[in-house]
């Protein structure tokens, strides 16, 4: 866990989805040994007082909150692991869910990450040589080096600092030419952004005297190329299987489906997106900076110049299906709200990673998943079916159903497959 302790968890969680949610969170609490104080935290008892709420951002007026559900199944690198998920949307988690269990049978997922390193970039413009500049940087890296790791000496004695810079030259830009220098800090178990830009702050003055010109911009970039989690999947045709489709077929579609993402746009949004599905309910429920996560996401898959999918589906010559992701995933530990929000710390110990680069890998493990869920229907027997029968109990809270009276009605709409308001009102006066 991340206080250090191991804990061997099974996330195999059988009948989960038929319980109540005060039972879901027994079982939960039971398989993973969690405190009573995050077990009220994660029910949302009292999780966030407005004392600290009005702490965190500016002209509080409350609190708005979202469901949290636990995704169930996990393997990851022979590791068990219940995924906490904060989310809007009906079908994720379910989705999540069934994709590790076919998952688990095929060996789960496997995952490796970059180091934790982050970049800034401390812009110095005014420049007329501005090669000349980068080959003058270059050659004080180790003064610069020294300038930002004696700016943070606690992240040094844990391990990380400045390992290095690059210079990157724009000859022509719309205010002349431009040199920027970028930091390279192992940011550990921190997201980063704080430590990177009081670093690129404290150096910037000596940058502008070494270049010559004047800085401008100092700070991090979004996108953490230097950062990056992968993750795959191997998945066989026996475990593909419908009842509909045979395993192989399915695995066609799926190949099909990803072939328009790698060179479609407007294919490629909405496949990422449902891969983000997956990613942003883990960083939110963790206290992560999900804007950060989603403008590394879009960025990185546009740096070809043309915007493609985040994952590849491969069959293997044994028609095996191979899933992979790649992306950056600047995720902390520490800082951030990962600390100061009572239920961020809770979802963090239901995760049980020790290292950011751990929670990093779990995070585009259930992205893959989300997308391989994604894609198993549309090949399939599409996306409005699974999607809908849980949309409807949305549907039938709209239409005025309380209590068992939701369950009843979603039931009856989604089995006429006529999952609307109205449909859902004429159910209802008839219960
Ligand atoms: C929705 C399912 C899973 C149903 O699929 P199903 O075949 O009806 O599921 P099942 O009843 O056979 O159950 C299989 C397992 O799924 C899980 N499961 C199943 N139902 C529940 C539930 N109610 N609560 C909790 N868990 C559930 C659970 O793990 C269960 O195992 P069990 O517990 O029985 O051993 C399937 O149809 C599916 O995966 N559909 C895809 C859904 C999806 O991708 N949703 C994302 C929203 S759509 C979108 O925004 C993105 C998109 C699609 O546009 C992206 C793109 O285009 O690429
Ligand atoms: N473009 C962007 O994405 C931007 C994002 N942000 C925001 O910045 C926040 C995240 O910044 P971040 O720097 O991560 O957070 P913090 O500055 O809140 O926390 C990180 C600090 O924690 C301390 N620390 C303790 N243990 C560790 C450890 N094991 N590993 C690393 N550091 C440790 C270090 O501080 P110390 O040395 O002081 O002990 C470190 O600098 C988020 O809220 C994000 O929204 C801000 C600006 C821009």
């Amino acid at each position: 866990m991340a206080d250090g302790t191991t804990v061997q968890i099974n996330s195999r969680l059988e009948n989960l989805r038929n319980l109540e949610p005060e039972a879901r969170l027994d079982l939960l609490a039971k398989a993973v040994g969690l405190a009573d104080t995050d077990q009220a935290a994660l029910a949302g008892r009292d999780v966030l007082p407005m004392s600290l709420a009005n702490g965190m951002i500016e002209n509080v007026i409350g609190k708005f909150e979202l469901p949290l559900g636990v995704a169930s199944n996990f393997t990851i690198n022979n590791k068990d692991y219940l995924i906490p998920m904060v989310v809007e949307e009906p079908s994720v988690v379910a989705a999540a869910s069934y994709m590790a269990k076919i998952a688990r049978g095929c060996g789960g997922f496997h995952t490796s990450s970059d180091q934790p390193v982050m970049r800034a970039q401390i812009q110095v413009a005014g420049l007329t040589d501005p090669s000349g500049a980068r080959h003058r940087l270059l050659a004080a890296e180790t003064e610069l080096r020294e300038m930002c790791n004696a700016r943070d000496e606690v992240l040094v004695s844990l391990g990380g600092g400045c390992i290095g810079i690059e210079v990157h030259v724009f000859e022509n830009t719309a205010v002349g030419p431009m040199a920027v220098l970028h930091i390279l800090v192992d940011v550990r178990d921190a997201m980063g952004a704080n430590a990177v830009n009081s670093m690129a702050e404290t150096i910037a003055p000596r940058v502008a005297e070494i270049a010559g010109g004047h800085t401008r911009l100092r700070i991090l970039s979004n996108l953490a190329d230097r950062r990056l989690a992968r993750a795959h999947v191997t998945l066989t045709p026996e475990a593909m299987t419908t009842k509909a489709m045979d395993g192989r077929e399915v695995i066609t579609g799926m190949i099909e489906a990803y072939a328009l993402a790698q060179i479609d746009p407007y294919r490629a949004a909405t496949h990422n997106k449902g891969i983000m599905n997956g990613i942003d309910p883990v960083v939110v429920a963790t206290g992560n900076d999900w804007r950060a996560i989603e403008a590394g996401a879009h960025a990185w898959a546009a740096r070809k110049g043309s915007y493609t999918s985040l994952t590849t589906w491969e069959r293997g010559q044994d028609g095996t299906l191979t899933g992979t992701i790649e992306m950056p995933m600047a995720l902390g530990l520490v800082g951030g709200a990962t600390k100061t929000h009572p239920a961020a710390q809770a979802a963090l110990r239901v995760l049980n990673v020790e290292t950011a680069q751990e929670l990093a890998e779990v995070t585009v493990a259930v992205g893959l998943a989300q997308n391989m869920a994604a894609l198993r229907a549309l090949a399939t027997e599409g996306i409005q079916k699974g999607h809908m029968a849980l949309h409807a109990r949305n549907i039938a809270i709209l239409a005025g159903a309380t209590g068992s009276q939701i369950e009843a009605v979603a039931k009856a709409i989604a089995g006429e497959g006529h999952v609307s308001v109205q449909a859902a009102k004429r159910v209802l006066s008839e219960l």
